[in-house]
């Protein structure tokens, strides 16, 4: 469905000393510095899939997902979505894609939210009885109905991301690419968007590419990471396999009756100690978690036993580190 090869753009910057003497100066002799955003970036995306597009700050992401939706040219390789050239057959590549800037807004800023949304149906050319359909689904699986008349400036920032997200849905697109859709956004808002993502890529296969520095969304809905760092892809593949990779790590958390002083475990790093609750790091390559617990069980009256996975965000430092990105 979507297939990206070596894709590079390079943006070049005026660079400007601070005070009124460097101004004047750069109207005469500018310098220029150049700013390699994407460095042969290539990737292919199956019609379904949920792709977590993930980096650090200026890692490339937004300039990815601008070349894919034809808003950017990029200075070399291809990009070929549906068939389609992005940057090159733009009116017809924005039917089949939906696009959500978490940061910025496609609604009109001053007019009630359904206006917009009446005004998207005739950019998009969508038919009169498509659109009822989709308006009735959006709004009823969004909860939108109380906050329609609404100007977008009225709207809590949960409410104009539920109507971006409704937005970028009416023409019924195959592909949403979503940058930072729950930037901002409180727990409840959160999970409502991403079950919505969810519910919209399992019943109408919509394919989505999602930008995101919260790993909670990565860990809810992407089956697949695309990692990118300095403008190049450094890991494409299952967060499950990169658990495996990175996450060689449990930890087990204990309740235990009585206060002893805390027992040296050979591939453990004990996180906390106190008197009646304790959290061990485990290097499962050095000690297996079962022969821990029996060891602590033989020192300590052991109340409760939970062993879990490293957060997220742990794996993901060590890859970062493990990249220098
Ligand atoms: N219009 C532009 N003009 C000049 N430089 C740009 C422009 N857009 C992006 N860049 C630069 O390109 C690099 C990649 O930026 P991009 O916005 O793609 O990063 P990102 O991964 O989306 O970052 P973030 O997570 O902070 O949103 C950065 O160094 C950024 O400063």
């Amino acid at each position: 469905m979507i297939t990206v090869e070596g894709l590079c753009k390079t943006f070049k910057v005026a660079k400007r000393s601070a005070g009124f003497k460097a101004a004047l100066r750069s109207l005469f002799r500018r310098e220029y510095i150049a700013i390699e955003a994407l460095r042969d970036v290539s990737f292919h995306i199956n019609e379904g899939e949920i792709v977590g597009y993930i980096g650090p700050n200026g890692a490339g992401k937004s300039t990815t997902i601008k070349v894919m939706s034809g808003i950017l040219v990029p200075d070399k390789g291809k990009c070929s979505i549906l068939g389609r050239t992005p940057w090159k057959e733009r009116i017809a590549h924005v039917t089949n894609i939906g696009v959500v800037f978490g940061q910025r807004s496609q609604l009109w800023w001053d007019v009630p939210v359904i206006d917009s949304f009446e005004l998207l149906r005739d950019i998009y050319e969508v038919e009169k009885e498509k659109y009822r359909n989709n308006l009735d689904m959006l709004v009823e699986t969004l909860g939108l109905s109380s906050i329609l008349n609404n100007p977008v400036r009225q709207l809590s920032l949960g409410q104009r991301m539920r109507c971006e997200i409704a937005a970028s849905l009416l023409h019924s697109p195959k592909i949403l690419f979503l940058d930072e859709p729950t930037i901002g956004l409180d727990a409840v808002s959160k999970i409502a968007v991403r079950q919505f993502i969810k519910s919209i890529n399992k019943e109408k296969k919509v394919t989505v590419i999602l930008t995101t520095h919260d790993l909670g969304d990565i860990e809810a809905l992407a089956d697949r990471i695309l990692l990118i760092g300095k403008g190049r892809i450094l890991y494409d593949g299952s967060l499950n396999s990169l658990r495996s990779q990175f996450g060689a790590c449990k930890t087990i958390t204990i309740d235990f009756r009585e206060n002893s002083p805390p027992p040296a475990i050979k591939g453990t790093e004990m996180l906390v100690w106190s008197p009646e609750r304790a959290t061990l790091l485990v290097d499962t390559h050095q000690a297996g978690v079962s022969r821990v617990i029996a060891t602590l069980a033989e020192q300590l009256e052991l109340l409760d036993v939970t062993v879990e996975n490293p957060p997220i965000e742990e794996i993901i430092v060590q890859l970062y580190k493990e990249y220098e990105i």
